[in-house]
């Protein structure tokens, strides 16, 4: 019989093999009576271990719900949300805090670092809130990924934009998460430090196996995907796999045309 990997038996959230996180029937709906506003209707997806996927679909279409719906940080009106296998309505608050904490790794538009920090105390910090310290050979491969081992004493302030995120993208995988989630995560970088920061995420699904979700507006940011799911009136209506930027673009025109036409 062949032992199960020691990871998989000290971890206290087990995942269905293959998902690393997914939603059934998840519906958000904002306000009531005229403000009513249905975010979400019933939306069942399932993100894949070791896989880049891109959220897309037109403005107010419920990317960015999505997302935080998936990752916990926003509640549900019905369905459920689980990362690996946990579901996530079972947890109270501070279960809820701490699987987020442990188990998933946000990387947002605005780079989100503390200024006093160095770059190194900043992608160590989440592990130094938990009271983790950081597996030094890990540290030492997410560090070199990104390109960041000369730069590790330096603060924010003497950053570039494209390295700050760089900083917050490290930050995100030095806990090894379950799951990384991105919003618009090149949103403020021009399109060379958005390439080179893309690059790196792509580069954690291929290298270290990282299971990255990220919703954006950009073909081009797409294009690095696996796939590609597409949104629209909160609904998914399509998804790409291997998709290319003019494929995506061609995508996005039609979803466009049918909210205009209907
Ligand atoms: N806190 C809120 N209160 C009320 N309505 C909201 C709230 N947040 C989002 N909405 C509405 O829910 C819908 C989906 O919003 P969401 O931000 O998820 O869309 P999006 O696809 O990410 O949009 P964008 O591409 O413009 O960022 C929109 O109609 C939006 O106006």
């Amino acid at each position: 019989m062949t032992a199960a990997p020691l990871d998989a038996l000290a971890s206290p959230y087990p995942t269905t093999v293959g998902v690393a996180a997914s939603t059934t029937d998840l519906s958000k709906v904002y306000g009531s009576g005229d403000t009513r506003v249905v975010a979400l209707d019933r939306v069942s997806i399932a993100f894949r271990e070791g896989e880049f996927t891109a959220i897309m679909g037109p403005s107010g279409c419920g990317k960015s719900t999505l997302m935080h719906c998936a990752a916990g940080l926003d509640t549900v009106s019905s369905g459920s949300v689980r990362i690996g296998t946990t579901e996530l309505g079972t947890l109270d608050d501070r279960q809820l805090t701490r699987l987020r904490r442990d188990r998933v790794g946000f990387v947002f538009q605005a780079f989100n670092l503390l200024p006093t920090l160095s770059a190194l105390e900043n992608i160590t910090l989440p592990l130094s809130i938990a009271g983790r310290r950081p597996d030094k050979q890990w540290l030492d491969r997410v560090v070199s990924m990104v390109g960041l081992s000369q730069r590790l004493a330096h603060r924010p302030a003497e950053l570039s934009g494209g390295q700050q995120q760089r900083v917050a993208v490290a930050r995100a995988l030095v806990s090894r998460p379950a799951i990384v989630f991105g919003d618009e995560p090149t949103g403020n970088l021009d399109s060379r430090a958005g390439a080179e920061v893309l690059g790196f995420l792509r580069d954690s699904v291929r290298e270290l196996g990282q299971s990255v979700v990220m919703v954006t507006h950009d073909p081009v940011a797409a294009g690095y995907a696996d796939r590609v799911v597409f949104l629209s009136d909160g609904a998914l209506v399509d998804e790409m796999t291997r998709p290319t930027p003019d494929r995506v673009l061609d995508r996005m025109k039609s979803l466009d045309t049918r909210g205009r036409t209907s």
